[in-house]
This record gives structure tokens, sequence and C-alpha cells, in this order.
């Protein structure tokens, strides 16, 4: 189902900090990841295991120390900022509150000069509709929203440069139990839709096995299991792996999704 190499990690290391003052601290320690057209990848791990600083490297947003991540090249060529998308954990954070909805979603259309006034306005209106939200939603400010619509509006805003990839920072993180499901079927359904691939990063193994077809668990900078979700899931290699799967609350996957 899924297509050639889009992004590819070779032997990435990170580290921040000070190395003579001693505080170096290694985020990712040589980590080797292909990421395929179309395929939905979930990382999982505990806090600090380097999952956001791995969705940064894959952006671009975040050099390596050394190692390389590496785009296929596209036909026509796009550059990263058009073909990679972030959706990020806080939508009342990473949305700029004073903008209305209709300018968040039209921003990078506008940023990469894309469209006129009446495609961007047409485009605006087929995003909300896109994530379930009214076209109305177009002139409200985020404070007018719930968490569960803003990201709604967070998604239509990475969609707006048809992206190939959407990299999602624990998404459904600040989101209250009742509405994770929701943005977890929007994302489910936009992604069949579209042929879209997924960067899945959550320290929450339940979101994962609803979106994703392989899982990544990292421990301490590196990945330490990489297989298909059912197998991971099922049949955990790795020791820690299996302590990750023990400490999930015995709720069903399907709990989190309509
Ligand atoms: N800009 C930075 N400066 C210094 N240290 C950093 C920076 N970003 C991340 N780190 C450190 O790198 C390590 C990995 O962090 P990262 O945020 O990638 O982990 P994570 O698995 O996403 O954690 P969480 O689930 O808590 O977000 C941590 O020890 C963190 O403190």
């Amino acid at each position: 189902m899924t297509g050639s190499i889009l992004a590819e990690l070779a032997d990435v290391v990170v580290r921040f900090g000070d190395s003579r003052a001693g505080r170096e601290v290694t985020a990712l320690d040589g980590v080797s990841l292909a990421v395929h057209a179309g395929e939905s990848i979930g990382i999982v791990g505990e806090s600090g295991s380097g999952k956001s600083t791995l969705a940064r490297v894959l952006l671009g947003i975040q050099h390596p120390t050394s190692g390389t991540c590496q785009i296929a090249p596209s036909d026509p060529p796009r550059p990263r900022s058009r073909r990679i998308a972030a959706v990020f954990q806080d939508p009342k954070n990473s949305l700029n509150p004073r903008l209305s909805i209709g300018s968040i979603v039209r921003d990078p259309l506008v940023v990469h000069r894309i469209g006129d006034r009446g495609t961007r306005r047409a485009k605006v209106d087929e995003l909300l509709a896109t994530v379930g939200l009214p076209a109305e939603t177009r002139r409200r400010r985020p404070r007018q929203l719930s968490g569960g619509q803003l990201q709604r509006v967070a998604i239509a805003r990475a969609l707006a440069l048809d992206p190939e990839l959407i990299v999602a920072d624990e998404p459904t993180s600040a989101l209250d139990v009742s509405v994770q499901g929701q943005v977890i079927n929007a994302l489910r359904e936009i992604r069949q839709a579209r042929g879209l691939g997924l960067v899945m990063i959550s320290h929450d193994i339940r979101v994962v096995r609803a979106l994703c077809d392989r899982i990544a668990v990292m421990y301490q900078g590196a990945i330490v299991e990489d297989g298909p979700a059912q197998r991971v899931l099922a049949k955990p290699d790795h020791p820690y792996t299996a302590r990750l799967l023990a400490a999930v609350p015995s709720i069903d996957a399907q709990a989190l999704v309509r």
C-alpha cells in the first residue's frame, strides 16, 4: 500500500548543550528511519526519549549534529516546507490568537504566494469542510472555539499546501478524552482520502494503535523496535516495548474511536 521512500534519516545524532561544561544531552543517538510515501508510523516512547526531536528533524527545524535527513526529490520540485507539514500538541499555543480562523488556515498559501484572493477563499472553505467545520468558522477567533475544533483548524492549516506527509506531535494529548477520538477519526479519514503519510508522535500507545500501520519505539534517543503495528503490539521484541504496553490502561483502543 505504501510507496517509495519519502524521507530518510540515517544515523542521526542530535546533542544539546555545552559538552565542555559537561551538560550535554544526547536527544537522538544514531537514529535511522525510512518513511515511505503514504505510510502511517507511530513513534512511541516515554517522556525524554527523543520523539519530538525526531519530529523536528523530519520537519527540518532541527539540524542533526551528525548523520543526515534526506527528502526524496519531487517532480515538480517543491520545498520541504510544502511537502511535510506539522500539527503540534496544543492548538491554543500553536495558533495565533489574534487572527481569524480564515487567516490562520490561509496563511501558508499567502506565505508561499499560492492563488489569488478568490482561490484562497475557496481553498479555506474546502479545507474547513475537510476537517468537518462549517464555512462560517472562517470568521471566528481561536478563543471562540473548543480545543477539539482548534485542533481541526490546525489540521486544515497543515493541509493547505497539499503536503505528502503530516508530522503530528502529540496532537490529542492536550484535548479532553471525549474529543480525542474525533480528532483521531478526522486524521484517519483525511489520510485515507488523500493517501497522505503520517508520522504520529505519542506517548499514548492507544492513539498510535488507532491510526498507524507501523510502530517505532524509542528509548533513550534510539529506536529500539520498529515493525508492523499488529506485530509490535501482539509480540513485542524489546523488553522496553513490553513494559510500555503493560503500562497502557486496560481501555480498548476502540474507546478512543467513534
Ligand atoms: N532545545 C533543547 N535544549 C536542550 N535539551 C533539549 C532540547 N530539546 C530537547 N532536549 C532534551 O533532549 C531529550 C529528548 O527530548 P524530546 O523532547 O525529543 O523527547 P520526547 O520523547 O519528545 O519527550 P516528551 O514526550 O516529554 O515531549 C530530553 O532529555 C530533553 O530534555
